[in-house]
C-alpha cells in the first residue's frame, strides 16, 4: 500500500533532504557541519536557514502540481514559483547562492510526485524528464548568461537542466547503489557521493576551474569509490586537497546527493 503524499509531507521531506545533505560529513569542497569546504561566504547555519526558507516554495509547487496535468501551463507555473524560491533563498542568505540547483532538482521531483501520487522511481524519473523538457518561455527571456550556460557553451558538457530533462540519470545510478536497503551506512553514502563526484559534469567545478581539472577530480573520485574504506583512502584525501588547490566546490553533486536521499526515503515510506 502506498501512502498518498500530501503537499506538506513532500515539502517537509524536501527540506529535510537539504538539511541532511548540508550536515553530511565529510564532503570534499562542500559545506558540512564540520567544514566550510572551498567556501568563504557559506557555513552550515546558512545552509539550514536556506533550506528552511524553501519550505513554502516546495509546498506551493506540490499544491499546484496536484491538480494540473503535466503541461506548458504547469511548467510555467512551477517556473514562477521556483524563481520566487530563488529570491526567498537569497533573502534568507543575504545574497549567497546556496540552493539554486537544489530548488530546480527537488522542485521538479516534488512536482512530479505530487502530480503522479507515486513512489515508483521509474515513473518519477520518466515524468521528471517530461516536465523538465518543456520549455518555459519566461526563463528564455532572461538575458543574463548563467555560469552553467557559460560552461556548457565552452565545453559542450551537460548541466543541471539536462540532468533533469534526461530523467536524472546520475540520481538513478546513485539509487542503484543503495537499492533495497533501509539503513545506509556512512561508508555507503560516501560511495554514493564518490559516484556523483566521478560522473557528474558539475558546471560549478568547471566555472571555478576548467574541464581538465574536472576530469582529474572525477578520476580521483573513481579511485576513492573503489577503496575498501573510502574516507581513509589516499584518493579521498587527494579529493580534499584538489578542492583546496583549485578552490572548487561540486555544488551540483551536492544537490543530486540530496535528491538521492529524498527519493530513497520516499521508497522507505512505501509499505
Ligand atoms: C535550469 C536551471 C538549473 C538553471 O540552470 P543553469 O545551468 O543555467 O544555471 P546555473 O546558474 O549555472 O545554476 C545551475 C545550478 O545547478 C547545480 N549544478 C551544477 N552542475 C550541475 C549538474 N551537472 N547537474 C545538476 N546540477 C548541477 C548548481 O547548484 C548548486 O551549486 C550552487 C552553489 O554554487 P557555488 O559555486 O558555491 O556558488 P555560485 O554563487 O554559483 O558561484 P561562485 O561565484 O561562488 O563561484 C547552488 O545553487 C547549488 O544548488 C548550479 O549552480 C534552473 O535553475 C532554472 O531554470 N530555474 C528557473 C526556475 C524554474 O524553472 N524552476 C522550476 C522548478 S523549481
Ligand atoms: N553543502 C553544500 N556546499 C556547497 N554548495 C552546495 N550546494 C548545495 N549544497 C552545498
Amino acid at each position: 500500500m502506498i501512502k498518498v503524499s500530501t503537499a506538506e509531507t513532500l515539502a517537509t521531506q524536501a527540506v529535510n533532504a537539504l538539511k541532511w545533505e548540508a550536515n553530511f560529513s565529510p564532503k570534499p569542497g562542500l559545506v558540512t557541519k564540520n567544514s566550510n569546504g572551498a567556501h568563504n561566504d557559506m557555513n552550515i547555519s546558512l545552509f539550514i536557514k536556506s533550506a528552511d526558507s524553501l519550505y513554502d516554495t516546495f509546498l506551493k509547487i506540490a499544491d499546484v502540481s496536484r491538480t494540473e496535468p503535466i503541461s506548458v501551463d504547469l511548467r510555467e507555473k512551477i517556473g514562477a514559483i521556483g524563481r520566487d524560491g530563488e529570491q526567498a533563498m537569497l533573502t534568507a542568505t543575504q545574497g549567497v547562492n546556496t540552493h539554486k540547483g537544489a530548488i530546480w532538482a527537488l522542485g521538479i521531483l516534488v512536482a512530479v510526485i505530487s502530480n503522479q501520487q507515486t513512489t515508483n522511481i521509474k515513473t518519477i524519473l520518466q515524468k521528471s524528464s517530461e516536465l523538465a523538457s518543456i520549455a518555459d518561455q519566461y526563463v528564455q527571456s532572461h538575458p543574463k548568461r548563467t555560469y552553467g550556460m557559460q560552461a556548457k557553451k565552452k565545453y559542450k558538457v551537460l548541466g543541471a537542466r539536462e540532468e533533469a530533462a534526461n530523467g536524472f540519470p546520475h540520481v538513478a545510478s546513485s539509487l542503484k547503489l543503495i537499492d533495497g536497503e533501509v539503513t545506509i551506512t556512512q561508508q555507503q553514502w560516501l560511495r554514493v557521493l564518490c559516484t556523483l563526484y566521478a560522473s557528474v559534469d558539475d558546471t560549478n567545478v568547471i566555472h571555478r576551474s576548467n574541464l581538465e581539472v574536472l576530469r582529474a577530480f572525477q578520476s580521483t573520485a573513481k579511485q576513492a569509490f573503489k577503496a575498501p574504506i573510502v574516507k581513509e583512502s589516499s584518493a579521498f584525501q587527494e579529493l580534499t586537497q584538489m578542492t583546496k588547490t583549485y578552490q572548487i566546490s561540486p555544488g551540483g553533486c551536492a544537490d543530486l546527493f540530496a535528491a538521492t536521499y529524498f527519493l530513497h526515503n520516499l521508497i522507505i515510506e512505501e509499505d
